[in-house]
């Protein structure tokens, strides 16, 4: 590069938009596609700060964005580099990468900028990471019901015992089996056995707490998790819960009821040992739930996770 006349040629044919800095943050040099972009006219932005160019919140920020590359040696490539917002004349803003370069002429240092209009991408960006958070909550979500499904009362439940292990929390677990639902399928059919799930998962959610989990694990089956309840605390949950499934079979001739099997888990050591496992819990609210399937359905069995 002989002088800021090759410079100037330069940053006419490069396809970015470009301009050129001093150290004092003046804008010495810019191409016709950076003036476009922010809307100036190119004699309006030759001479002026670079400041101008962006939001008023983020200058002084930039200002030792800038102190720093002059004082290193480092280029900064596209992408890697600075990601912020930029300002057009009018004020409206919008996402810019920009590209940082030494240039040295006449002994003197500058910045050069390439930039681009990063507003696409960021909209791109931001349409995937909704459309991924949809998908991962919908491989999570019990299609019928909208309450989680067996997979994310797996990962609640494993995420609950390594807070047990911590010793943060203790908590309860609940298998809530539908009490002959069979009979109403072949009665009413599938349509009505349907709505009653979705009626029935709404009132397990109408009864529990904000911080309680609540799942549908198998067909008429649904679990719930209760983080920091004691025992005392999940019996009187899920005893709302029995009732408003009570109260909604009512309302709609049903004939139905739920037995509940709870495990509580409060043993820190257990859990430590690894014997407080998703298995082993289900384990011991399945049969509390079954105890209670024998000695007549509709009530709740609780049991503890012990050696
Ligand atoms: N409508 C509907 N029915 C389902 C669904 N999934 C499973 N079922 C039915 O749920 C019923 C479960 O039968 P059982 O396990 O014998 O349940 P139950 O009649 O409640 O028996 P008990 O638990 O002993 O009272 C079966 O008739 C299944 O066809 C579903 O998504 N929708």
């Amino acid at each position: 590069m002989k002088d800021e006349r090759d410079l100037s040629e330069l940053i006419e044919i490069i396809p970015d938009a470009a301009l050129v800095v001093n150290q004092q943050g003046i804008i010495v040099l810019v191409n016709q596609l950076a003036a476009s972009m922010f809307q100036y006219p190119h004699n309006e932005l030759l001479g002026s700060q670079l400041d101008n160019l962006l939001p008023e919140g983020i200058r002084a920020q930039h200002k030792s964005h800038v102190g720093q590359f002059f004082n290193s040696q480092k280029n900064r490539p596209m992408g890697r580099g600075f990601r912020f917002l930029g300002q057009r004349k009018n004020g409206d803003t919008f996402h810019v990468d920009i590209m940082l370069s030494h240039v040295t002429v006449k002994s003197e240092s500058f910045a050069i900028a390439f930039i681009r209009d990063a507003s696409q991408n960021r909209e791109t960006e931001e349409k995937i990471r909704r459309q991924l958070e949809l998908e991962r909550q919908q491989a999570l979500t019990d299609f019928l019901t909208g309450v989680g499904n067996r997979r994310a009362f797996y990962q609640e439940l494993a995420a609950d015992i390594e807070e047990l292990k911590l010793g943060h929390h203790t908590f309860s677990v609940a298998l809530i089996d539908l009490d002959n639902f069979k009979r109403l399928n072949d009665t009413l059919g599938h349509d009505t056995g349907d709505r009653a799930l979705q009626a029935i998962a709404n009132g397990i959610c109408v009864a529990t707490r904000g911080t309680d989990f609540v799942a549908r694990i198998g067909g008429d089956e649904f679990a719930s998790i209760h983080p920091g309840a004691s025992l005392e605390d999940s019996l009187v949950i899920l005893e709302r819960a029995r009732e408003q499934v009570l109260k909604v079979s009512a309302e709609n001739d049903w004939e139905l009821s739920v037995s509940i099997g709870i495990c509580h888990c409060a043993d820190a050591d257990l859990a430590v040992r690894g014997e407080c496992t998703v298995e082993a819990i289900l384990r011991v609210a399945d049969a509390a739930m079954y105890q209670g399937k024998r000695s007549g359905k509709n009530q709740i069995t609780a049991a503890q996770l012990t050696l």
